[in-house]
């Protein structure tokens, strides 16, 4: 088995010499996974996870609900088929201390988590968590009655002192540099004494497909939520205080993790299997199926998975990606390799994703001879003939899988800590590498 290389190492991209074949199982959604975690602890009774996707932030998830007092078993499930995860709640406990990483969901998600424990529940994380917006949590959690210090910066590091509940009730969120405010508030929402009503109050609301994922995947465990989309008011989502039923869950695969496979058979004119892609889901890399067929690509969902073929021709694309937003880096890989330029719009906020993705995507595709610009909420790309080079990550997953897209098509692109995208699919590497011997 290839060897993952060391953070500091330049992976050489490896070149297609002709167009993919491939089937690619592709690892359990972190989304999925770490709001069923989340979900899981705060339930009444034991649930299951099957298949849950197993990556830094997974794990980052899972090490910080232990921390807090909830027991999580990793093995197989009860008939012995496959990963799966038991999640035993119990009362949440400070005092705790939680690493985020650098996962959104991780460090979004659990300062509502931890306002449950009875004790404080520190967190800290990468330099870049420090940076990453949390005021909509902090300051919405401090109106529903928590205690929170900071260092009045509205990021991380701080502390949740936790009594062991929280009163809940109305609050306003700007949730527009993150939906995952939003998400935040909604998942323990049941566990607070009043609920919870989150009113958005930004004048844009990104990756609106992720807040219905915690929508869909709440009433999964029982709890009871409106939302504009059942009638209630715009911009407006209610949760009421009942308790969570354990359930046993499978992940779907991660929709956005498949993007450089199915890039992998649109630049090459070839041919990916995606098996297990759900018929429907609130996943954003689903639109994949709609922006890549515009992008000189068919495909063809099956009850076995997605087949996506590539034509030979990639064309450039305008697209608004608000919704879609982590799909960015990889559109704009795929973008730079085509036969007419495209406008990526509506993803201001990824300024403030794991990196500044416009300018690290602007810089290292320009860095190969490209031609992209900023825009005041995205990216002008004019498709010129690239050269080799390093592709820089700035500790950003979707950047590396970005510059190995670029790889397949350029010779002697090299990429700069592929480790990185141990963030949400340790495989990576391997799994690309077995795609192209399987060409
Ligand atoms: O809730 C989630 O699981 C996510 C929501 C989105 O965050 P933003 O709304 O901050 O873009 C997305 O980009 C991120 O990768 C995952
Ligand atoms: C923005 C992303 O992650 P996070 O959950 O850390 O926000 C992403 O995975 O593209």
């Amino acid at each position: 088995m290839a060897r993952t290389p060391a953070p500091t190492a330049l992976w050489p991209a490896p070149h297609a010499s002709g167009a993919v074949d491939a089937t690619v199982h592709v690892p359990g959604s972190k989304s999925v996974t770490n709001r069923a975690l989340v979900l899981a602890a705060l339930a009444s009774e034991p649930g299951w996870l099957r298949r849950p996707l197993r990556s830094r932030d997974t794990l980052l998830m899972a090490d910080a609900l232990r921390a807090m007092g909830i027991e999580i078993e990793e093995g197989v499930g009860p008939d012995g088929t496959g990963e799966a995860w038991r999640v035993l709640p119990a009362g949440l406990r400070g005092p705790a201390t939680v690493d985020v990483g650098n996962a959104g969901t991780v460090m979004r998600f659990l300062p509502p988590v931890a306002t449950l424990a009875d004790g404080p529940v520190h967190f800290d994380g990468d330099p870049r968590s420090h940076e990453r917006p949390l005021h909509g949590v902090i300051d919405a959690l401090r109106a529903l009655g928590a205690r929170i210090d900071d260092d009045g910066r509205g990021a991380l590091p701080l502390t949740v002192h936790g009594v062991g509940a929280l009163d809940g009730g109305p609050v306003e969120v700007d949730a527009s540099s993150s939906s995952q405010f939003v998400s935040a508030l909604l998942l323990s929402g049941p566990r607070f004494n009043q609920g919870v009503e989150v009113r958005h109050t930004g004048s844009t609301l990104p990756s609106l497909p992720h807040i219905q994922m915690t929508v869909d995947m709440l009433r999964a465990v029982g709890a009871q939520v409106d939302t504009p989309e059942s009638g209630g008011e715009p911009g407006v989502w209610r949760v009421t205080p009942g308790a969570l039923l354990g359930r046993d869950l499978t992940v779907e695969p991660d929709l956005s993790n498949a993007q450089p496979f199915l890039a992998a058979a649109l630049v090459t004119g070839g041919r990916v299997v995606v098996p297990d892609w759900p018929a429907r889901t609130t996943q954003p890399g689903d639109r994949l199926r709609e922006i890549f067929t515009e992008m000189g690509g068919s495909c063809r969902l099956t009850d076995y998975g997605l087949e996506f073929t590539g034509s030979g021709a990639v064309h450039g694309i305008d697209v608004d990606l608000g919704d879609v937003g982590e799909l960015t880096p990889g559109i704009a890989a795929v973008a730079a390799l085509a036969d007419s330029p495209s406008t990526l719009r509506g993803v201001a906020h990824l300024r403030l994703h794991e990196t500044d993705r416009l300018a690290a995507l602007t810089k290292e595709i320009n860095e190969l001879g490209g031609d992209v610009t900023e825009t005041a909420d995205g990216l002008h790309i004019r498709p010129r003939p690239l050269h080799g080079g390093v592709f820089h990550t700035y500790e950003d997953h979707r950047m590396a899988t970005a510059g190995a897209v670029i790889g397949l098509a350029v010779e002697g692109v090299r990429i700069e800590n592929v480790a990185t995208t141990a963030k949400t699919l340790p495989d990576f590497p391997d799994l690309w590498t077995a795609m192209l011997g399987a060409a």
